[in-house]
Protein backbone atom coordinates (compact mmCIF):
# COMPACT_ATOMS: atom_id res chain seq x y z
CA UNK A 1 0.00 0.00 0.00
CA UNK A 2 0.96 3.77 -0.34
CA UNK A 3 -0.69 6.85 0.69
CA UNK A 4 -3.28 9.15 -1.19
CA UNK A 5 -0.77 11.62 -2.41
CA UNK A 6 -2.31 15.08 -3.83
CA UNK A 7 -0.02 17.69 -5.25
CA UNK A 8 -0.77 21.17 -4.11
CA UNK A 9 1.18 24.14 -5.86
CA UNK A 10 1.37 27.39 -6.81
CA UNK A 11 1.89 28.63 -10.42
CA UNK A 12 1.69 32.04 -11.89
CA UNK A 13 -0.24 32.89 -15.25
CA UNK A 14 2.30 32.24 -17.52
CA UNK A 15 3.08 28.66 -16.00
CA UNK A 16 5.98 29.10 -13.30
CA UNK A 17 5.98 28.11 -9.41
CA UNK A 18 9.49 30.76 -9.10
CA UNK A 19 11.95 32.64 -10.76
CA UNK A 20 14.49 31.44 -13.32
CA UNK A 21 16.72 32.29 -9.94
CA UNK A 22 14.56 29.77 -8.06
CA UNK A 23 13.90 32.74 -5.81
CA UNK A 24 10.62 32.15 -4.19
CA UNK A 25 7.56 34.34 -5.08
CA UNK A 26 4.51 35.24 -3.82
CA UNK A 27 2.01 33.62 -5.59
CA UNK A 28 -0.62 33.23 -3.63
CA UNK A 29 -2.86 35.65 -2.08
CA UNK A 30 -4.14 35.87 2.16
CA UNK A 31 -7.13 33.39 1.11
CA UNK A 32 -5.02 30.66 -1.05
CA UNK A 33 -2.32 30.48 1.59
CA UNK A 34 -5.31 30.07 4.40
CA UNK A 35 -6.97 27.40 2.32
CA UNK A 36 -2.99 25.66 1.79
CA UNK A 37 -2.44 26.02 5.89
CA UNK A 38 -6.19 23.81 6.20
CA UNK A 39 -5.13 21.06 3.65
CA UNK A 40 -1.82 21.23 5.07
CA UNK A 41 -3.84 20.62 8.79
CA UNK A 42 -5.89 17.75 7.49
CA UNK A 43 -2.72 15.68 5.83
CA UNK A 44 -0.48 12.86 8.14
CA UNK A 45 2.62 14.18 5.99
CA UNK A 46 3.77 17.11 3.44
CA UNK A 47 6.80 16.40 1.14
CA UNK A 48 9.32 18.38 -0.66
CA UNK A 49 12.33 18.20 -2.53
CA UNK A 50 15.77 18.96 -1.43
CA UNK A 51 15.76 21.65 -4.58
CA UNK A 52 13.22 23.38 -2.58
CA UNK A 53 14.57 22.96 0.85
CA UNK A 54 17.93 24.64 -0.44
CA UNK A 55 15.78 27.07 -2.28
CA UNK A 56 12.99 28.40 0.37
CA UNK A 57 14.49 27.00 3.62
CA UNK A 58 10.18 25.96 4.20
CA UNK A 59 9.82 25.13 7.61
CA UNK A 60 6.20 23.91 6.65
CA UNK A 61 4.63 24.23 9.95
CA UNK A 62 0.83 24.64 10.67
CA UNK A 63 0.35 28.23 10.39
CA UNK A 64 -3.16 28.39 12.63
CA UNK A 65 -2.92 28.25 16.21
CA UNK A 66 -6.27 26.62 16.23
CA UNK A 67 -5.53 23.82 14.12
CA UNK A 68 -2.78 22.91 15.81
CA UNK A 69 -4.52 22.60 18.64
CA UNK A 70 -7.13 20.78 17.16
CA UNK A 71 -4.52 18.56 15.75
CA UNK A 72 -3.12 17.93 19.14
CA UNK A 73 -6.70 17.38 21.24
CA UNK A 74 -7.12 14.52 18.50
CA UNK A 75 -3.91 13.05 19.48
CA UNK A 76 -2.23 13.62 16.42
CA UNK A 77 1.38 16.00 16.71
CA UNK A 78 1.03 19.87 16.15
CA UNK A 79 2.45 19.52 12.39
CA UNK A 80 2.35 16.52 10.00
CA UNK A 81 5.18 14.82 9.24
CA UNK A 82 7.92 16.63 7.30
CA UNK A 83 9.49 14.75 4.56
CA UNK A 84 12.22 15.96 2.53
CA UNK A 85 13.46 13.76 -0.55
CA UNK A 86 17.04 14.46 -0.63
CA UNK A 87 18.88 11.76 -2.82
CA UNK A 88 22.71 12.92 -1.10
CA UNK A 89 21.68 14.10 2.36
CA UNK A 90 22.06 17.85 1.30
CA UNK A 91 19.35 19.21 3.96
CA UNK A 92 21.31 21.78 6.15
CA UNK A 93 21.15 20.25 9.69
CA UNK A 94 19.92 23.59 10.86
CA UNK A 95 17.07 23.86 8.06
CA UNK A 96 13.91 25.19 9.00
CA UNK A 97 12.03 21.87 8.41
CA UNK A 98 14.59 20.45 10.67
CA UNK A 99 14.63 22.39 13.75
CA UNK A 100 10.66 24.63 13.79
CA UNK A 101 7.97 23.27 15.49
CA UNK A 102 7.15 19.56 16.50
CA UNK A 103 6.58 16.85 15.07
CA UNK A 104 8.25 13.96 13.05
CA UNK A 105 10.67 14.56 10.39
CA UNK A 106 12.15 12.46 7.77
CA UNK A 107 14.61 12.78 5.46
CA UNK A 108 14.63 10.51 1.85
CA UNK A 109 18.38 9.23 0.90
CA UNK A 110 20.06 7.20 -1.33
CA UNK A 111 22.27 4.58 -0.97
CA UNK A 112 24.65 7.04 -2.21
CA UNK A 113 24.36 9.63 0.22
CA UNK A 114 27.56 9.98 2.53
CA UNK A 115 27.40 8.59 5.82
CA UNK A 116 28.89 11.55 7.33
CA UNK A 117 26.03 13.28 6.28
CA UNK A 118 23.69 10.68 6.92
CA UNK A 119 24.76 10.62 10.75
CA UNK A 120 24.60 14.19 11.24
CA UNK A 121 21.17 14.22 9.94
CA UNK A 122 20.04 10.91 12.05
CA UNK A 123 20.47 14.06 15.27
CA UNK A 124 17.40 15.86 13.86
CA UNK A 125 15.19 13.64 11.73
CA UNK A 126 14.72 9.75 11.20
CA UNK A 127 16.78 8.87 7.73
CA UNK A 128 15.10 6.36 5.22
CA UNK A 129 17.75 4.91 2.76
CA UNK A 130 15.86 4.03 -0.31
CA UNK A 131 16.99 3.74 -4.15
CA UNK A 132 20.77 3.58 -5.04
CA UNK A 133 21.75 7.04 -6.46
CA UNK A 134 18.20 8.62 -6.65
CA UNK A 135 15.61 7.84 -4.41
CA UNK A 136 13.56 5.16 -4.74
CA UNK A 137 10.00 6.91 -4.72
CA UNK A 138 8.07 3.71 -4.67
CA UNK A 139 9.70 2.33 -2.01
CA UNK A 140 9.63 5.85 0.20
CA UNK A 141 6.01 5.88 -0.24
CA UNK A 142 5.67 1.69 0.93
CA UNK A 143 7.74 2.71 3.62
CA UNK A 144 5.19 5.98 4.58
CA UNK A 145 2.04 4.01 4.75
CA UNK A 146 3.56 1.48 6.77
CA UNK A 147 4.27 4.01 9.53
CA UNK A 148 0.46 5.41 9.18
CA UNK A 149 0.80 8.13 5.98
CA UNK A 150 -2.17 8.13 4.82
CA UNK A 151 -2.96 11.48 3.35
CA UNK A 152 0.77 12.94 1.58
CA UNK A 153 0.73 16.83 0.82
CA UNK A 154 3.54 17.09 -1.67
CA UNK A 155 4.47 21.02 -2.17
CA UNK A 156 6.84 20.69 -5.22
CA UNK A 157 9.37 21.35 -6.58
CA UNK A 158 9.02 20.99 -10.33
CA UNK A 159 12.18 18.05 -10.03
CA UNK A 160 10.16 15.88 -7.46
CA UNK A 161 6.52 16.38 -9.06
CA UNK A 162 8.01 14.93 -11.93
CA UNK A 163 9.50 12.01 -10.84
CA UNK A 164 6.57 11.24 -8.73
CA UNK A 165 4.19 11.44 -11.78
CA UNK A 166 6.78 9.34 -13.85
CA UNK A 167 6.33 6.48 -10.88
CA UNK A 168 2.72 6.47 -11.33
CA UNK A 169 2.35 8.14 -7.63
CA UNK A 170 0.52 10.56 -7.94
CA UNK A 171 -3.51 10.49 -7.40
CA UNK A 172 -4.06 14.32 -7.26
CA UNK A 173 -2.94 17.26 -8.55
CA UNK A 174 -4.25 20.77 -6.93
CA UNK A 175 -2.80 23.94 -9.08
CA UNK A 176 -3.80 27.52 -7.48
CA UNK A 177 -2.81 29.95 -10.88
CA UNK A 178 -1.97 32.99 -9.53
CA UNK A 179 -2.32 36.70 -11.60
CA UNK A 180 1.27 37.42 -11.79
CA UNK A 181 3.46 36.65 -14.72
CA UNK A 182 7.12 36.00 -14.10
CA UNK A 183 8.65 34.50 -17.18
CA UNK A 184 12.26 33.29 -17.71
CA UNK A 185 12.58 30.23 -20.39
CA UNK A 186 14.72 28.45 -17.63
CA UNK A 187 12.19 29.34 -14.41
CA UNK A 188 10.90 26.33 -12.54
CA UNK A 189 7.33 24.40 -13.72
CA UNK A 190 5.55 22.15 -11.97
CA UNK A 191 6.77 19.44 -13.19
CA UNK A 192 10.54 19.71 -14.66
CA UNK A 193 12.91 16.75 -14.96
CA UNK A 194 13.46 15.35 -17.84
CA UNK A 195 9.67 15.16 -19.34
CA UNK A 196 7.43 12.81 -20.68
CA UNK A 197 7.94 12.12 -24.58
CA UNK A 198 5.35 10.19 -26.30
CA UNK A 199 1.67 11.20 -25.73
CA UNK A 200 1.33 7.57 -24.75
CA UNK A 201 3.04 8.35 -21.65
CA UNK A 202 1.23 11.56 -20.35
CA UNK A 203 -0.73 11.27 -17.46
CA UNK A 204 -4.11 11.54 -17.90
CA UNK A 205 -6.00 14.12 -15.49
CA UNK A 206 -10.03 14.52 -14.79
CA UNK A 207 -10.43 17.83 -13.96
CA UNK A 208 -12.68 17.54 -11.08
CA UNK A 209 -12.56 21.11 -9.61
CA UNK A 210 -12.33 25.17 -10.77
CA UNK A 211 -12.60 27.69 -8.16
CA UNK A 212 -12.00 31.55 -8.03
CA UNK A 213 -9.66 32.31 -4.93
CA UNK A 214 -8.54 35.66 -4.50
CA UNK A 215 -7.33 36.90 -7.94
CA UNK A 216 -6.88 33.60 -9.28
CA UNK A 217 -8.32 30.18 -9.47
CA UNK A 218 -7.84 26.65 -7.99
CA UNK A 219 -7.80 23.72 -10.70
CA UNK A 220 -8.07 20.01 -9.15
CA UNK A 221 -7.56 16.67 -10.79
CA UNK A 222 -7.87 13.62 -10.37
CA UNK A 223 -4.84 11.55 -12.16
CA UNK A 224 -6.54 8.69 -13.76
CA UNK A 225 -5.32 5.69 -12.75
CA UNK A 226 -3.82 2.30 -14.23
CA UNK A 227 -5.44 -1.37 -12.82
CA UNK A 228 -3.74 -2.24 -9.90
CA UNK A 229 -2.78 0.98 -8.38
CA UNK A 230 -2.25 0.36 -5.01
CA UNK A 231 -3.20 4.00 -3.17
CA UNK A 232 -5.14 4.07 0.12
CA UNK A 233 -7.28 6.38 -1.64
CA UNK A 234 -7.46 9.04 1.09
N1 LIG B 1 5.11 27.66 -6.17
C1 LIG B 1 5.07 26.54 -5.49
O1 LIG B 1 4.02 26.04 -5.11
C2 LIG B 1 6.37 25.85 -5.14
C3 LIG B 1 6.36 24.78 -4.25
C4 LIG B 1 7.58 24.14 -3.95
C5 LIG B 1 8.75 24.56 -4.56
N2 LIG B 1 8.71 25.60 -5.44
C6 LIG B 1 9.93 26.07 -6.12
O2 LIG B 1 10.52 24.96 -6.79
C7 LIG B 1 11.93 25.16 -6.89
C8 LIG B 1 12.64 23.89 -6.45
O3 LIG B 1 12.32 22.85 -7.37
P1 LIG B 1 13.51 21.90 -7.91
O4 LIG B 1 13.00 21.17 -9.09
O5 LIG B 1 14.75 22.70 -8.03
O6 LIG B 1 13.79 20.91 -6.71
P2 LIG B 1 12.82 19.92 -5.93
O7 LIG B 1 12.34 20.58 -4.69
O8 LIG B 1 11.81 19.34 -6.86
O9 LIG B 1 13.86 18.79 -5.49
C9 LIG B 1 14.33 17.92 -6.50
C10 LIG B 1 15.52 17.16 -5.97
O10 LIG B 1 15.07 16.08 -5.17
C11 LIG B 1 16.01 15.01 -5.27
N3 LIG B 1 15.42 13.73 -5.67
C12 LIG B 1 15.83 12.56 -5.15
N4 LIG B 1 15.18 11.53 -5.71
C13 LIG B 1 14.33 12.06 -6.60
C14 LIG B 1 13.39 11.48 -7.50
N5 LIG B 1 13.20 10.14 -7.56
N6 LIG B 1 12.69 12.29 -8.31
C15 LIG B 1 12.88 13.64 -8.25
N7 LIG B 1 13.75 14.26 -7.40
C16 LIG B 1 14.48 13.47 -6.59
C17 LIG B 1 17.03 15.42 -6.33
O11 LIG B 1 18.16 15.94 -5.68
C18 LIG B 1 16.31 16.51 -7.08
O12 LIG B 1 17.18 17.44 -7.66
C19 LIG B 1 12.26 26.35 -5.98
O13 LIG B 1 12.50 27.47 -6.79
C20 LIG B 1 10.98 26.56 -5.17
O14 LIG B 1 10.76 27.93 -4.85
C21 LIG B 1 7.55 26.26 -5.73
N1 LIG C 1 1.01 27.53 -1.97
C1 LIG C 1 2.07 28.29 -2.29
N2 LIG C 1 1.87 29.55 -2.74
C2 LIG C 1 2.92 30.34 -3.10
O1 LIG C 1 2.72 31.49 -3.51
C3 LIG C 1 4.25 29.83 -2.97
N3 LIG C 1 5.33 30.58 -3.33
C4 LIG C 1 4.41 28.51 -2.48
N4 LIG C 1 5.65 27.99 -2.34
C5 LIG C 1 5.84 26.73 -1.59
C6 LIG C 1 6.95 26.89 -0.55
O2 LIG C 1 7.93 25.92 -0.73
C7 LIG C 1 6.39 26.73 0.86
O3 LIG C 1 5.05 26.50 0.87
C8 LIG C 1 6.63 27.98 1.63
O4 LIG C 1 7.98 28.24 1.60
C9 LIG C 1 6.08 27.80 3.03
O5 LIG C 1 7.12 27.94 3.90
P1 LIG C 1 6.78 28.01 5.48
O6 LIG C 1 6.14 26.70 5.80
O7 LIG C 1 5.82 29.15 5.63
O8 LIG C 1 8.10 28.22 6.12
N5 LIG C 1 3.33 27.75 -2.14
Amino acid sequence: MRPYVFVNLAMSADGKISTRERRQVKISGSEDFERVDLIKADADGIMVGIGTVLADNPSLTVKSARRKGERKAAGREENPARIVVDSMARTPVDADILVKGSGKRIVAVSAAAPAGRVDALKERAEVVVAGEQTVDLAALMEALAGIGIRRLMVEGGGTLIWGLFQAGLVDELRTYVGSVVIGGSGAPTPADGEGFLAESEFPRLTLTGVERIDDGVLLTWQVKKEEGDRSLRG
